[in-house]
């Protein structure tokens, strides 16, 4: 569990930070999003002490982070910056590596665990391990970054805007492979960013920051359905709720039995997907399966019903 405690940073006159308080459970991912100056870089920074607070405390699984040096308390934290921050000179396998070689882990642990993390960020070790970063694509560098802070297990991973680089569609793959690299090896994750709706996607939390301040903290169904502040509300975007809503909602909450053509999707897919698919192809439904196995389909109806219920 990681606490912080009406955490405070003043740089001269401005409160870069304002007695935020907020507690993130342990095997979650806690999206920190607000505009442009609104302390969430400071935030995290002061997180692993970066930054030293002002004022406040962070403790992490009860412990206060002052009462450790910083670069031993680094060890225990991953942290992931936006362009991955690798080190060109060195290969993919000892770029990951960086922090268990300084832990002092044995050569084969090493070895395994680089391979391991490379075919969960669907890169095949035998392909990717000897390459520098150089001769990898801008997806594949933000990859490698991200299997370096994992590397060694940290009981924390912090990521600052680590998709800011990337082009849309590349990005909504990072962010589907973040979850699912998340929720098999049960990392805590805290991360920065801008955009709204990468917080909702990825966040089981999201806290936005407004001013320094933290305005709302809530999940993400929350964050949409009853944004505390104005503030929060253009950030949501009015137009989009609906949609927003939408993407929150598996297919398996609507399914119904009865026929539907063409491409099938998966029961764990959101509504919003098999809308986009319904409005594609022109269909009035869409196949749903579960681990492969037809389980009924989607109406386009029922998706319709269901966003007006929420809007
Ligand atoms: N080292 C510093 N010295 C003085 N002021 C700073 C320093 N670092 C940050 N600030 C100020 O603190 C405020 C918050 O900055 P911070 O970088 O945390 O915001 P942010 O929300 O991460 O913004 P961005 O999305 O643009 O990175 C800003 O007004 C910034 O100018």
């Amino acid at each position: 569990m990681i606490e912080i405690d009406t955490l405070t940073k003043t740089f001269g006159d401005t409160d870069a930070v304002d007695g935020v308080t907020m507690t993130a459970e342990t095997g979650t991912i806690t999206v920190i999003v607000g505009t442009s100056g609104s302390g969430k870089t400071t935030l995290l920074r002061m997180i692993n002490r970066l930054e030293e607070p002002t004022s406040g405390e962070v403790r992490i699984n009860g412990k206060p982070t002052h009462a450790e040096k910083p670069h031993l308390l680094r060890r225990r934290i991953g942290y992931a910056i936006q362009g991955h921050g690798l080190f060109p000179h060195h290969t993919v396998a000892r770029n990951i590596a960086a922090v268990p070689l300084l832990l002092g882990w044995k050569k084969d642990k090493i070895r395994a665990r680089v391979d391991e993390l490379l075919t969960l960020f669907s890169m095949e070790p035998a392909a990717f391990r000897d390459r520098y970063p150089a001769e990898l694509s801008g997806g594949q560098q933000q990859r490698v970054g991200v299997a370096r802070a994992l590397a060694s297990r940290p009981e924390l991973l912090l990521m600052d805007e680590p998709f800011g680089a990337l082009d849309p569609i590349i990005r909504a793959r990072a962010q589907d492979d973040l979850r699912r690299i998340q929720r098999r090896l049960g990392s805590t994750i805290m991360l920065v960013t801008h955009d709204m709706e990468e917080a909702i996607r990825l966040g089981d939390k999201v806290a936005v920051m407004d001013g320094g301040r933290l305005v709302q903290y809530d999940s993400p169904a929350e964050i949409i359905a009853e944004p505390a502040t104005d503030f929060v509300r253009d950030m949501v975007g009015d137009v989009e709720r609906p949609l927003r809503l939408l993407s929150l909602v598996p297919l398996s909450e609507l399914v119904e039995n009865g026929p539907a053509e063409g491409e099938a999707l998966p029961a764990e897919a959101s509504l919003r997907e098999a809308l986009a698919a319904c409005l594609s192809t022109g269909r009035s439904a869409v196949p749903v399966t579960r681990d492969g196995v037809p389980v009924g389909r989607v109406t386009f109806d029922a998706i319709r019903n269901r966003a007006e219920l929420q809007a």
